[in-house]
């Protein structure tokens, strides 16, 4: 479940929780001005939980998503992924611990138009294993499974501008999820999409988040898509002012 700092399990979330916020905050310098970005940000997650974050332009979700992801460092408070403390770790470690526990996907899908969708997602797991001490095969029966569950095993030798949006997302997620992270971030997944391709997005989200145990953090501006979440959290100039409960049903599931 999630927690914050006013639920009973506090931001210290339960033994097992993936993420653990607490009091996170980032202030951006633009010029000789001070842009607090986050201000006490403390919640927690667990493992295999659907958690939307919503606010208006400019509430800090962005700057939540990079700091989660640790593209970022926050200016204050602590961040624990899998129980070790982010600021603790060195470049390197970070890097690492990004590469083996997250996998991000972004609005604008960003994949290689030169590759395939098979080479786009193939090339996660390459990435993963750059300078891992252990180097793991392709899991290949993970690979067959979601290009299945999204539909898309039958444009895997097409490249992004012959897929649709819907499709192409739908790539974006498979690479996301290829390499097993226990957390994955959605800045926006369904941002460029019409009705039926983010029905189909939200779905695979949904469904990988509760067949594969992982957390799922989504931002989104769309009210509807938030509320396939088991939680939703709302942010307001870079706080938290509330969490509910989602209904964790897609849309416009029968
Ligand atoms: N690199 C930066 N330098 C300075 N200020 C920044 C930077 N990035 C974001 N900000 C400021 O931090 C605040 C939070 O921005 P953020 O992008 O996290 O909000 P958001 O909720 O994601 O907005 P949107 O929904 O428009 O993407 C805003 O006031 C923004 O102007």
């Amino acid at each position: 479940m999630v927690t914050t700092s006013s639920s009973p399990a506090g931001a210290a979330g339960t033994t097992q929780s993936i993420i653990v916020a607490k009091n996170l905050g980032k202030t951006y310098r633009s010029g000789k001005l001070d842009v607090p970005a986050l201000r006490n940000v403390s919640f927690s997650a667990d493992p295999g939980e659907f958690v939307a974050v919503v606010g208006p332009s400019g509430s800090g979700k962005s700057t939540l998503f990079y700091v989660l992801g640790g593209l970022t460092q926050a200016t204050s408070g602590s961040l624990f992924i899998g129980g070790a403390e982010f600021s603790q770790l060195s470049d390197l470690e970070r890097t690492r611990m990004r590469r083996a526990k997250i996998g991000f996907v972004f609005q604008r899908f960003n994949l290689l138009p030169t590759l395939t969708a098979q080479g786009n997602i193939e090339i996660a797991h390459d990435i993963a294993n750059l300078g891992a001490a252990e180097k793991k095969p392709l899991d290949q029966a993970l690979l067959d499974h979601l290009t299945d569950m999204m539909g898309i095993k039958g444009r895997l030798d097409h490249r992004p501008n012959e897929l649709s949006g819907g499709e192409q997302q739908r790539v974006a997620i498979a690479r996301a999820l290829i390499t097993r992270p226990s957390i994955v971030l959605a800045d926006e997944p369904t941002g460029n999409l019409d009705t039926k391709n983010s029905d189909a997005v939200l779905d695979t989200l949904r469904r990988s988040s509760r067949e594969l145990n992982q957390t799922v953090l989504m931002i989104t501006h769309n009210p509807e898509a938030a509320q396939i979440a088991d939680r939703i959290i709302h942010m307001r100039d870079g706080e938290i002012r509330n969490i509910e409960k989602g209904t964790g049903r897609v849309l416009h599931e029968a």
